[in-house]
């Protein structure tokens, strides 16, 4: 067996670990990276990518079809399945490079591709290879969590490791789930042709602001996508031709019938097989037990990511991954603090949010203002006939950002402003005397902006001044 003894050794070369490698092999350190299955993890190869790129694929189609009102005539697009699959093969080839194994190689990263495993509380087999690192850094990602939904086991489903790779339109596809992950391949396969059904147990995106919320649905609803929340699955079926999903009705029981079924029901921990407890690592259901510095219960070990419990996204890896190498490299102490740290939902249209929204700000504070800006009041907006929905800024009464929340055309990009003001403590103030080109979506933050003051500038002082000001010439 061989021995290699690094500063670091990484587990997972998901959007985390690779983070943590090439930061530290930027700086020179010693590192190991190992990587059980594909380079990139989830992000890369059933996650982000190829979500976006079905999304880019199902607005294109979305577009031939909503084209009268520019004056051209609109169409029903012919779709090739499989072509559409050859797209977004063609994106995860195109973005794979960066997360290569090549690429990490070159960097100075050695790279073994096993499945790490801990021996004790500072040693991990990787293969034929034992590692003795000064620190590990555990990034072994989430799986889909699969309900307990009796019948489940007897029908074939898809999760999000599969559903990328159909070459065949679903007829009907049945959807278990109305996070983020449900939503938006729910949108995607509507609008390049299936009848698609979501079943919610609870919310719709729950942790989202249901004023925005309300925004999505309804565009989802327009589209044809039927929607049941609130509702218990009770067992699932098979039947010829694919699945039967009972629901519990008020009285009765109520029936889909599907010709394919995907689980969208949330997000697992993957922790198996790394024999966590040889190195006193803790762990439960919702992840890896860390403190705010990302260490687990070893000090030699750090963890982040989804293995963790908190926010799972790739941006958020990449943040995690900047706290860690400087807790590992420099020792800073650095903590974790995800007040400024946005998150999107990619259907159409975007629904993004920063910091806190209206409720979690009126539990925390008795008083705040709430300020929106519609689309239908952006120029711009009006000439890509997008004007559905709003920007909602969340704000304490002297101007400080709370939040804000926008769902509408490019909320994700919009928001991006909004995310460096919080980073940075800029007021109110700041985003009005924001000098924004014209005519772009981006102005509505600052026409929200400066409906925060319009009480002020009705104020009966402010015009007494001015008209002070207009007697003295
Ligand atoms: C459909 C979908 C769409 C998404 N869209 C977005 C989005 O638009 N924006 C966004 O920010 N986030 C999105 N996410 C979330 C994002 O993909 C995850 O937060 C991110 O991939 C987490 O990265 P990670 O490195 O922690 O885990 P992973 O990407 O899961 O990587 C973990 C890696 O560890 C490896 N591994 C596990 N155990 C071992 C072991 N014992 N030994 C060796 N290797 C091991 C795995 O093989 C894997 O490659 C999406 C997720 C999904 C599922
Ligand atoms: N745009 C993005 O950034 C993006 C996109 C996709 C995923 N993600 C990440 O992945 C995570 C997981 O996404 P997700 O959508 O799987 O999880 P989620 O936890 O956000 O949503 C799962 C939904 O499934 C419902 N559910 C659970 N069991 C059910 C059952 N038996 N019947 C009916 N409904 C049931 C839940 O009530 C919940 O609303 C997200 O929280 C996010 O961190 C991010």
């Amino acid at each position: 067996m061989n021995e290699l003894t690094p500063d670091i050794c990484v587990i997972g070369a998901g959007a985390a670990g690779l983070s943590v490698a090439a930061a530290a092999a930027a700086f020179g350190v010693p590192v190991v990276l190992v990587e059980r299955g594909a380079m990139g993890g989830d992000c890369l190869n059933v996650g982000c990518v190829p979500s976006k790129a079905l999304i880019a694929a199902g607005r294109r189609a979305q577009e031939m079809r909503e084209a009268t009102a520019f004056g051209i005539t609109a169409v029903e697009p012919q779709l090739n399945f499989r072509r559409v699959n050859n797209h977004l093969r063609g994106v995860i080839a195109g973005i794979g490079p960066t997360d290569s194994e090549a690429r990490f190689r070159a960097m100075g990263v050695t790279v073994i591709k096993a499945e790490a495993r801990f021996l004790d509380r500072s040693t991990v087999v990787a293969g034929e290879t034992r590692i003795r690192a000064r620190r590990f850094v555990v990034a072994t990602g989430s799986r889909p969590a699969i309900p307990a939904i009796p019948g489940l086991a007897t029908v074939d489903y898809h999760t999000n490791e599969t559903i990328f790779s159909i070459t065949r339109k679903p007829v009907h596809l049945i959807v278990v789930g109305a996070g983020p992950i449900g939503l938006e391949i729910a949108q995607a396969m509507r609008r390049l042709g299936s009848e698609v059904t979501v079943i919610e147990a609870g919310t719709p995106l729950g942790h989202e602001d249901p004023e925005l919320v309300a925004v999505v649905l309804e565009r989802l609803r327009r589209e044809g996508v039927s929607l049941r929340t609130g509702m218990a699955i009770r067992r699932v079926e098979p039947r010829r031709s694919g699945v039967r999903v009972i629901l519990a009705g008020a009285d009765t029981e109520v029936t889909v019938d599907g010709s394919d079924l995907l689980i969208a029901a949330g997000r697992q921990p993957v922790t198996d097989g790394l024999a966590l407890d040889a190195a006193g690592i803790i762990a439960g259901p919702a992840g890896i037990k860390v403190n705010s510095k990302l260490r687990t219960t070893n000090r030699r070990v750090y963890a982040l990511g989804d293995v963790i419990d908190g926010p799972r996204f790739t941006h958020v890896a990449s943040y995690q991954a900047g706290i860690v190498i400087r807790n590992i490299l420099f020792r800073l102490g650095a903590k974790t603090d995800y007040g400024s740290l946005p998150r999107v939902t990619y259907c159409d249209p975007e629904l993004a949010q920063v910091g806190l929204t209206e409720a979690e700000a009126r539990r925390r504070r008795r008083t705040i203002r709430v300020v929106r800006w519609p689309y239908a009041e952006n120029d711009r907006a009006r000439a890509e006939r997008h004007t559905e929905g709003h920007i909602k800024v969340i704000a304490a009464p002297n101007g400080r950002i709370l939040g804000v929340g926008i769902c509408g055309e490019n909320a994700g990009e919009i928001i991006q402003p909004w995310v460096l003001a919080l980073q940075q403590g800029l007021d109110l103030k700041a985003m009005a005397g924001l000098a924004s080109p014209y005519p772009t979506l981006t102005e509505i933050g600052r026409r929200a902006a400066l409906e925060f003051y319009r009480p002020r500038l009705t104020s009966p002082w402010v015009r007494r001044i001015i008209a002070l000001l207009r007697r003295l010439g």
